[in-house]
């Protein structure tokens, strides 16, 4: 089958790389060294998924209309990336594979005449170098339309993607998307500190100093969701009647659930998406994460002081391109 994908980094790198191992042709968009990178040698993947040179097409937007399509970027750069695409894409079901809570609510005004499917990606990839991406730890790929799968068109849609996927990596489809967009989220609550320190998320959530502060946030957010009325869905060890009982569980409990997800990235150090953009010195998604948490709390008439904090924290790193000691964080947040 003919895939095209939108933004070559560590997701839609090891997708393209997959897809292509499992038989399909990809072509690619791709921008600079990394575009160059690709052109010349292909798409080098390796670790938990195994190494595979995946000889793909690379171009700075799409030239052929695929059968299935992904989007790839982080989610502050999808609107334009489908945008610079739409002639492309336009009619076609694609897969927007994107953490928060935005991901099909964006693709949908940015591209109506589409048929969006959303994917949460429970593995750990890491963009290495221009051409170059790595698994850190597999997991399990979900897909999902946030309006139920009601009529046939999404319903085709999906189960064209997720059989097209299932082929590459572990990938299946779930009913309640919007409750495993705020499970995913839950997940991503590991996210902003490594953005902040510099470390990886097994060295954050082992630093008693960071800890407690991860466990805080990560209630914050899951009581956020509860009061919304989120049902979350099992994946990844959470579930929800764990979460609830992780909601009103004292801190010093409630650290054995990010100890938990640290224990099932494995021992190869993971420094989660938002990290990996500051070391690219580009601009980071974490609006998207715990910043959706806190707009999410205003909209439950609640606060969200620990998400804003970190939030705030990323943003600093952001813009000053040095790393905080866990000291200067515990004091940010107990201000
Ligand atoms: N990495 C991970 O382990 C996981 C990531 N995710 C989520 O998947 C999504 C993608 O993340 P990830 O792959 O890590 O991000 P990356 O930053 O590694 O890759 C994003 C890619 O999008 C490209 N891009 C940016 N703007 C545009 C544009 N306007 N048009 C075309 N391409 C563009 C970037 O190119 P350039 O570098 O040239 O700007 C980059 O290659 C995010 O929502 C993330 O949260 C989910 C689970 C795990
Ligand atoms: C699951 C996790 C934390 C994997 O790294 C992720 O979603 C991310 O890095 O954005």
């Amino acid at each position: 089958m003919q895939i095209g994908i939108v933004g070559a980094g560590a997701i839609g790198g090891s997708i393209a790389a997959a897809l292509h191992r499992a038989g399909h042709t990809v072509e690619l968009t791709a921008r600079g060294e990394n575009l160059d990178a690709i052109r010349r040698s292909g798409i080098h993947l390796t670790g938990a998924w195994g190494d595979h040179v995946a000889d793909v097409t690379a171009h700075e937007a799409l030239t052929v209309r695929p059968q299935l399509a992904f989007v790839t970027t982080k989610a502050q750069d999808a609107r334009s990336a489908i945008l610079a695409n739409a002639d492309v894409l336009r009619g076609l079901p694609i897969v927007v594979v994107q953490n928060g809570l935005e991901s099909l609510d964006t693709a949908r005004s940015a591209l109506p005449e589409a048929t969006w499917i959303g994917a949460l990606a429970l593995y750990a990839a890491s963009y290495l170098s221009p051409g170059a991406v790595t698994i850190t730890a597999s997991g399990q790929t979900f897909l999902g339309a946030d309006h139920g799968a009601s009529d046939s068109t999404l319903t085709a849609a999906l189960t064209l993607a997720t059989a097209t996927l299932a082929e590459a990596i572990p990938a299946r489809a779930i009913t309640n998307f919007r409750g495993a967009q705020w499970t995913k989220l839950i997940i991503n609550q590991v996210n902003a500190m490594p953005a902040i320190t510099g470390l990886s998320v097994q060295e954050t959530i082992s630093s008693p100093v960071l800890l407690p502060i991860v466990t805080a946030s990560m209630r914050e957010a899951v009581r956020t969701g509860f009061a919304l009325g989120t049902r979350y869905v099992s994946l990844q060890g959470l579930s929800n009647t764990l979460l609830r009982a992780f909601s009103v569980a004292p801190i010093t409990l409630g650290q054995g659930l990010p100890r938990l997800m640290a224990r099932r990235m494995g021992d190869t150090p993971n420094p989660g998406s938002t990290l990996q953009s500051i070391r690219r010195g580009q601009l980071t998604e974490i609006d998207y994460l715990n910043g959706a948490v806190v707009a999410q709390a205003a909209a439950a008439s609640r606060s969200a002081p620990i998400n804003r904090t970190l939030v705030e924290l990323v943003h600093e790193v952001e813009r000053a391109g040095t790393f905080a000691t866990p000291e200067h964080v515990a004091t940010a947040v107990r201000r």
